[in-house]
């Protein structure tokens, strides 16, 4: 199949119905679904809004919604028919031919299918009259049609060419529904398909609706099926997205419409469309960059060496100087950071062809970052995360890679550390489903569960994003609403974790050389022998060595952090012993209540 036609919803875009169509057109959709209300604030009037998306290379698909038309006495219906006309005046002037009649909630509605099916049927021939069609849709709240089946069933029973279906994915998968039976409605019935994923949640199916549908890919559920399903059944219209979300709401339409593109094209790929070339495999971690002022990246060199990191290298043309250990390769950029400031400014994946990487972030809306690049510098490519996170995509062994950028000015060391585990990193509280996406579009990417922990200043939500071989680990963390501005000490932290083969003999050599640990209250190992009788040599080590503890079903994970360096950035040193899945994120709000106490006591607080 060729490319499908890509269309958005304007309820999913902040702004004016200006805005949303400007940001629109820019992330390179096809056409909008125009709601009413947008249209209805609008200073423009349809003709002139008609003119501005044909400027803008958009197509008006669908005009929407019509509410609680189907299924009332006699005297309503007349009214309910002249509202309608009142409505194709409008959609002619805007030069759609397509309007969306949403299943009735309305109190005055009866349960007769048969008379909900002669209503919608007068409703479309006089749509026919005027070269227009109605597309009947099942709201999950429906009073009397809340699933697709029956929305299918008047439609069967109207049985009216300009009468056809409209499939919700949100609908249907919300409550439940089978989408295999889609295949059995004939293509041409279906005359319009709109896209949302959700979070599984245990609410209200309306509530649930109207404040938390997601872009596809970003939510739990199985568009994937849904929508191949519709495919299958000859659809041949546009894939739209339809998503009713508060943060979306309020998000720049800019950025929020190109994620929005980057999620169906996810989805197009996982349909089989084509529309990317495959994410390359991934091996591990080339290097993690902090950017950090002079005096904030010297106390961070201090703590590496203490960790036992050699700084190897210097740029050839930048103020970046490179520290490792292992395979651990850390990169310490002093140009342009302010005072008390070290932020993680790049990681850089190993990718099994670069090239190809850089080609699939562009099909996936991430451009390649323009670089500067000196004259014996290697061609690096790298895109940016939505948080502004570089991503390099690098092949460290190839005779052209970024190490020869570096004079090498020392042999790495060897010691108990061997690469790096994962790299956290904290998104604003509104950017975390966008991150998650970016992870799963451009690096390929899968998520892993989602866990929302009580910390010290406030909820918190974490999910690791991992490769399918699990050699590139990124945490997302974030909080779950707007972060107080009370909230004192660190603001999204970030830390980069490397793997080591013994954390309680590196944490006795690092109290042995008065290395930056942070220490770890009592209370948190007396809580530990609550929960894990630990063996009492294990427990005195692990409290002796500030090292934390946690257990999964595969295995057991030791690790330890080091203070902050700057107001953000620390450093941990991961053990993963058996198949211990997960970040230990249970000890998340103890080591943020350590930082906190550190950045006070730095600040004589
Ligand atoms: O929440 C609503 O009312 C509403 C309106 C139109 C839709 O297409 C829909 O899925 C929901
Ligand atoms: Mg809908």
């Amino acid at each position: 199949m060729s490319e499908p036609r890509r269309s958005i919803a304007t309820v999913c875009l902040s702004g004016t119905l200006e805005d949303k169509l400007a940001a629109a057109s820019a992330a390179g959709f096809d056409g909008v679904e125009i709601f009413e209300n947008d249209l209805i604030a609008s200073a423009a009037s349809p003709a002139e809004i008609r003119a501005y998306c044909r400027d803008l290379g958009l197509s008006i698909d669908l005009y929407q919604p019509f509410r609680d038309f189907e299924a009332v006495p006699p005297a309503r219906f007349r009214q309910n028919l002249r509202r309608a006309e009142r409505k194709f005046d409008v959609m002619e002037q805007l030069g759609t031919d397509l309007v969306l009649v949403c299943s009735t909630v309305s109190p005055e509605a009866v349960d007769d299918d048969e008379l909900a099916a002669e209503q919608l049927r007068e409703l479309a021939e006089r749509a026919q009259r005027r070269g227009m069609r109605v597309a009947y849709e099942a709201l999950a709240w429906g009073r009397f049609v809340n699933t697709y089946e029956h929305s299918w069933r008047i439609v069967r029973r109207a049985d009216h060419p300009a009468l056809g279906l409209c499939l919700d994915s949100f609908h249907v998968l919300s409550r439940g529904g089978d989408p295999a039976l889609i295949r059995t409605i004939p293509g041409e019935k279906l005359f319009y398909l709109q896209l949302a994923d959700a979070p599984q949640l245990d609410m209200d199916v309306l509530q649930w609706s109207r404040h938390h549908r997601l872009f596809p890919g970003q939510g739990s559920f199985d568009l994937t099926t849904f929508a191949g399903n519709v495919l299958d059944a000859g659809y041949s219209g546009p894939l739209s997205l339809e998503v009713f979300n508060d943060v979306f709401r309020q998000a720049d339409p800019k950025p929020a419409a190109v994620d929005a593109m980057r999620s169906l094209r996810l989805l197009e790929e996982r349909l089989g469309l084509p529309v990317a070339e495959p994410a390359p495999d991934l091996d591990g971690y080339a290097f993690a960059e902090v950017v950090a002022d002079p005096g904030t990246a010297a106390r961070l060199a201090d703590g590496l060496a203490a960790l036992g990191f050699a700084e190897t290298g210097e740029h050839r043309s930048k103020p970046v100087r490179r520290w490792e250990q292992g395979g651990a390769r850390v990169l310490i950029n002093t140009s342009g950071a302010g005072p008390d400031t070290a932020e993680i400014g790049a990681l850089a994946v190993e990718s099994a062809d670069p090239l190809r990487s850089a080609r699939r972030a562009e099909a996936m809306s991430s451009p390649i970052l323009p670089r500067e690049r000196g004259p014996q510098e290697a061609g690096l490519v790298s895109v940016a995360a939505p948080d502004g996170t570089g991503v390099f995509f690098c092949d460290t062994a190839a005779d052209d890679g970024w190490r020869g950028d570096f004079r090498d000015t020392a042999a790495p060391a060897a010691g108990l550390i061997t690469g790096i585990d994962h790299v956290s990193l904290t998104q604003p509280f509104d950017h975390f489903d966008e991150a998650a996406l970016f992870c799963r579009s451009v690096l390929g990417l899968e998520p892993e569960e989602v866990t929302e922990y009580a910390a010290p200043f406030g909820m918190v939500r974490n999910r690791g994003m991992v490769d399918a071989t699990r050699s590139v680990r990124i945490a997302l963390n974030g909080a779950l609403v707007r972060r107080g501005e009370w909230a004192p000490a660190v603001r999204d932290p970030q830390h980069i974790a490397f793997t080591c083969t013994d954390v309680l003999a590196a944490a006795e050599r690092l109290r042995a050389s008065g290395a930056p640990v942070l220490p770890i209250p009592d209370n948190y190992y007396d809580d530990l022998d609550a929960r894990f009788d630990l063996d009492p040599d294990l427990l005195g080590a692990l409290r002796r060595g500030s090292v934390l503890y946690d257990r999964d079903a595969g295995g057991e994970f030791l690790h330890l952090f080091t203070e902050l360096f700057g107001s953000r950035v620390f450093l941990e040193l991961v053990q993963r012993v058996g198949d211990y899945a997960g970040y230990g994120v249970g000890n998340a709000p103890v080591r943020m209540a350590a930082h906190r106490r550190q950045r006070m006591t730095a600040f004589g607080r």
